[in-house]
């Protein structure tokens, strides 16, 4: 039996835009160690940097996929609450970082009020109880347990996927790991995502243009709307949201530890193309990133000693450093680009 999810109360994707070739991984296969399915899982974290991660005939999977169904009618409601009262927990006032935060669009609701996208990051490290929580909107204190079980769930996944990479990547098992441990500290968050609707420019689109910092995001959408710039042509492609799955994408870091050897690539959020266009749309994102004290550097080991070594060596930083540094645009992105690592050309920071 399928999984059962709320897609299709929605308008059927667009038939006619150009979609993104992205291969589907499933958790079940990862879980059982499939080899054939752990090869392609790593082809694609090499050649695209991101995949569908199909979540049926998996336990894990299916609580992944509910939680996000509760989670998308959560986001919503905490939404739609008065500005001022969402403001109370603005990044401004709790953390650089974690928080509400808001863009405000040239488009006006009907009523005159001007149209906000809108996001809601949420510290891994406060949901599974690791310090004293930043202040927190009362529907996160009142559902706390399941933010707390998703944010697990996610980190479940990812260290599966991570220790999948270590294979391949021929390393001893528990490298990768040891950098990512969910009792400490790091940049892991849930991010609620609300983008109301806008027509389609070019300039909003570049705008959005980016790479995510960390380690592995798995991304949950309803609506079409994310685009994906192709590798080889450096074309802007769809990627259709698939019930059932999610999508998962390699971030900076990975392309740090391996010298380029994984993708990171360049994404960008835009208005839901036609029949999906004048609804609100909503994502669900859960970011992981190395530990707040790792520093950001190649790994030696493994088939990473086999990438040629930069001439001049970038200054190492952080991973905490890393991010803020980004989330402030002072610092550029990386991404893997036809077989080494590249400092991206003038993205757009601040927006991951
Ligand atoms: O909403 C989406 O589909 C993607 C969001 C995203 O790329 C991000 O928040 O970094
Ligand atoms: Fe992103």
């Amino acid at each position: 039996m399928p999984i059962k999810t709320s897609h299709d109360q929605y308008p059927p994707f667009s038939t006619t835009v150009p979609t993104a070739p992205l291969v589907s991984i499933s958790l079940a296969k990862l879980e059982a160690s499939d080899a054939a399915e752990s090869s392609a899982f790593f082809e694609a974290a090499q050649n695209l940097g991101f995949f569908y991660l199909s979540m049926e005939g998996s336990e894990l999977g299916e609580k992944l996929v509910d939680g996000a169904e509760k989670l998308l009618a959560l986001q919503k409601e905490f939404f739609s609450r008065p500005n001022e009262e969402k403001e109370q927990f603005a990044r401004e006032k709790i953390d650089p970082f974690f928080g509400y935060r808001h863009g405000t669009l040239k488009e006006t609701w009907e009523d005159g009020r001007p149209k906000r996208n809108e996001t809601y990051n949420l510290r891994k490290d406060d949901l599974v109880r690791n310090n004293p929580p930043l202040p927190m909107h009362p529907l996160v204190t009142k559902n706390h347990d399941l933010l707390e079980s998703y944010a697990r769930n996610c980190r479940a996944a990812i260290d599966l996927m991570i220790t999948h990479l270590e294979v391949h990547l021929q390393l001893p098992i528990g490298t990768l790991a040891k950098l990512h441990r969910i009792n400490h500290r790091s940049g892991d968050h849930v991010r609620f995502h609300q983008h109301a609707p806008a027509p389609f420019t070019e300039e909003a689109a570049k705008q959005g243009e980016h790479t995510d910092f960390g380690t592995l995001t798995i991304l949950f959408n309803w609506l079409g709307g994310l685009q994906i710039r192709l590798p080889d042509t450096e074309d802007w492609v769809y990627v259709k949201p698939v019930p059932g799955s999610a999508v998962v994408n390699l971030g900076d870091a990975l392309v740090k530890f391996t010298a380029g050897i994984l993708r990171s690539n360049v994404h960008r959020v835009t208005p839901p193309p036609a029949p999906q266009d004048g609804i609100t749309r909503n994502s669900l994102v859960f970011f992981s990133r190395p530990e707040d004290t790792v520093v950001l550097k190649r790994i030696e080991g493994g088939i990473i000693d086999k990438q040629p070594r930069e001439e001049k060596s970038e200054p190492e930083m952080t991973s905490e450093e890393w991010i803020l540094r980004r989330s402030v645009g002072d610092l550029k992105g990386v991404y893997t680009h036809k077989g080494g690592l590249e400092i991206r050309r003038q993205l757009v920071a601040g927006r991951v």
